[in-house]
């Protein structure tokens, strides 16, 4: 299976709409791949806050629009990376009109939608995305000929149980679209890594390059397999990482050392001790 990671430099000297159309052709200059993946945000710029609402589009906005067809004529699987989503009725089961979500959106080679995922761990604790935006509740997966993605947003790489959950639902590729700063790059690849060995699933980690908000992007995305071996990495500048591997290496590793079955589950909360 071949999948394209397309770093994308998010820099605000370029309009959202040049860089919609920019991606677009980036994305169709990778016909011939199974999956593509973009980063977080990368309309605005994960730490530009006060575009998120000025550049807000429904689901089937703009961004939408271009990325399914984009697809299409690619004829690719598309992880396009997360927008700004505001809500409008009927758009989700816990949705509130109006209400911001950082909202992934999957295509299917023929530009069909595959799924929309809403970030569940917002970043910021009292400023930024965690206050201008809701939480998604909903776990993602998505089946692919090859193997299930399971799907998950930059700073939700740091809560293991959420993919542990997604393991539970089936996913053996955990596609992960960030707009990780530079100052916290260590973690972004050790995180990485440690999601992989954990859960014995390929990482496909998207990041943004660029600087935007006065925040120097981490861009190093990167792709890990089930045995935490890093199979490819890219340097910190826009870049289009692509990488051959084997899906049924999941079961393989699965198989061979099997620590997934040694779970313990239900254990008991600590006794008082004095
Ligand atoms: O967890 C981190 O260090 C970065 C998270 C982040 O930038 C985000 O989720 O947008």
């Amino acid at each position: 299976m071949r999948a394209s990671l397309i770093q994308i430099a998010v820099n605000e000297d370029e309009s959202v709409d040049s860089r919609r159309q920019r991606v677009a052709a980036l994305v169709r200059e990778q016909a011939g791949a199974d999956l593509v993946v973009l980063p977080e945000l990368w309309t605005t710029g994960a730490f530009a806050f006060e575009e998120f609402g000025r550049e807000a589009e429904p689901l089937q906005g703009p961004t939408y629009e271009t990325m399914a067809k984009a697809a299409s004529d690619a004829g690719v699987w598309l992880h396009a990376g997360s927008i700004p989503e505001r809500a409008v009725s009927g758009s989700g089961s816990a949705a509130q009109d109006g209400t911001l979500y950082n909202t992934s959106l999957l295509f299917s080679p023929s530009g069909e939608p595959a799924a929309a995922y809403r970030k569940i761990h917002r970043f910021g604790f009292d400023k930024g995305e965690a206050v201008l935006m809701g939480a998604g509740q909903e776990l993602v997966t998505v089946r692919l000929p090859e193997t299930t993605l399971g799907v998950a947003t930059c700073y939700d790489l740091r809560f293991p149980e959420l993919f542990r959950s997604l393991v539970d639902a089936g996913a053996e590729t955990l596609v992960i679209p960030a707009g990780w700063p530079e100052r916290r790059r260590a973690h972004w690849t050790l995180l990485a890594q440690a999601r992989a060995v954990e859960n014995q699933a390929f990482v496909l980690a998207c990041g943004t390059a660029g600087t935007h908000a006065g925040v120097p992007q981490a861009g190093h995305s990167i792709v890990v397999d089930p045995w935490g071996e890093v199979l490819a990495e890219a340097g910190p500048g826009e870049e289009v990482l692509t990488v051959d591997f084997d899906p049924a290496k999941v079961a393989a590793t699965r198989e061979q050392f099997p620590v997934l079955k040694d779970r313990v589950l239900g254990l008991q909360p600590p006794r008082h001790q004095g």
